[in-house]
């Protein structure tokens, strides 16, 4: 038997460098058999290159060099402003559009155009897993009927800074875990885009964003960001919880929500995916 001649490479364009950018491409290199090259990196104008890109790995900061570089797939690691200014030209530049700032997503409008623009390419919106590590479980348990779907997030007081939550607490006064916010996974998202990403995920894998309920919780008893899944249907019911470590360059966020970019992306160039 022939053997089948090898793949070409998977050609990855990042959006943003910041914490999950750096990661990803550290992930990836470390799994050079995995073919996927890292072509560019989209920034603001004026960036300056990191460290971790390749000499090989082109700067962009206009959609025509998007459309000129060819990617396969464009990963937003950036911000919810970067979905607005990027998605509708990644869908238009690439067959798949990766995106962690899933919190744009509360914007019907910008949802549903985007959504259009990609079946019109014939491109893909994929809203990564993020912090969660995996939500096919409530995917799946979508089709039947769900009836409750709740979300908490607990992060210590500290990465609740720079956020409205500022307002509601003294980050470093907090004896005991205060739950400062209670409403739907729309209302979150929208207060706390830096934050909880993760709801919108959840939300938009299960009952929607209105009728998803969510807390936060400042936690000052503990140095992790916590994510707990209730869901109820007739499926069944599903607990997860998920422990996830901040991530040194960003305590926001949660190295596992660079862990499962890649895998997402290591599993496009695989014959065996899990
Ligand atoms: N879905 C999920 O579960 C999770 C989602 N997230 C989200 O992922 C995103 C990235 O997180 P993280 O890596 O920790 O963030 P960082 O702040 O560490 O890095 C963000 C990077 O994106 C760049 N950037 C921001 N906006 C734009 C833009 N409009 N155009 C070009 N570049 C831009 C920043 O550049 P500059 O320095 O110039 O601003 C920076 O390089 C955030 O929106 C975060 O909320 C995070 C954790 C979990
Ligand atoms: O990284 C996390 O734990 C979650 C997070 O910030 C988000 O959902 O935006």
């Amino acid at each position: 038997m022939r053997a089948a001649p090898a793949a070409p490479a998977l050609r990855l364009c990042l959006i943003g460098s910041g914490a999950i950018g750096g990661r990803v491409a550290e992930l990836l290199a470390a799994h050079p058999g995995a073919r996927i090259d890292l072509v560019g990196v989209i920034t603001r104008p004026g960036a300056s290159r990191r460290d971790w890109w390749s000499a090989g790995c082109q700067q962009i900061t206009d959609p025509a060099g998007l459309a000129a570089l060819a990617p396969d797939v464009v990963v937003e690691a950036a911000s919810r402003q970067a979905v607005e200014d990027w998605g509708h030209v990644a869908l238009h530049a690439a067959r798949e559009f990766i995106l962690c700032s899933a919190s744009a997503l509360t914007d019907d409008a910008l949802r549903d155009r985007l959504t259009q623009v990609a079946g019109a390419t014939g491109s893909r919106m994929v809203i990564a897993h993020g912090a969660l590590g995996g939500i096919q479980a409530i995917s799946a348990a979508s089709l039947r009927a769900l009836n409750q779907v709740t979300h908490v997030i607990r992060k210590p007081p500290a990465a609740w800074r720079g956020t409205p939550a500022e307002c509601l607490f003294d980050p470093d006064g907090l004896d005991k875990a205060l739950v400062f916010f209670r409403g739907s996974a729309r209302e979150a998202a929208s207060a706390y885009p830096a934050n909880a990403n993760a709801v919108v995920t959840t939300a938009l894998a299960g009952v929607g964003l209105d009728e998803t309920r969510v807390e936060l919780v400042a936690d000052p008893h503990t140095d992790r960001n916590v994510h707990q899944l209730h869901a109820a249907g007739d499926f069944g019911i599903l607990n997860m919880t998920i422990l996830n470590e901040p991530m040194p360059s960003n305590p926001k966020t949660s190295d596992m929500t660079a862990l499962s970019i890649t895998r997402m992306l290591l599993d496009r160039t695989m014959p065996l995916v899990v």
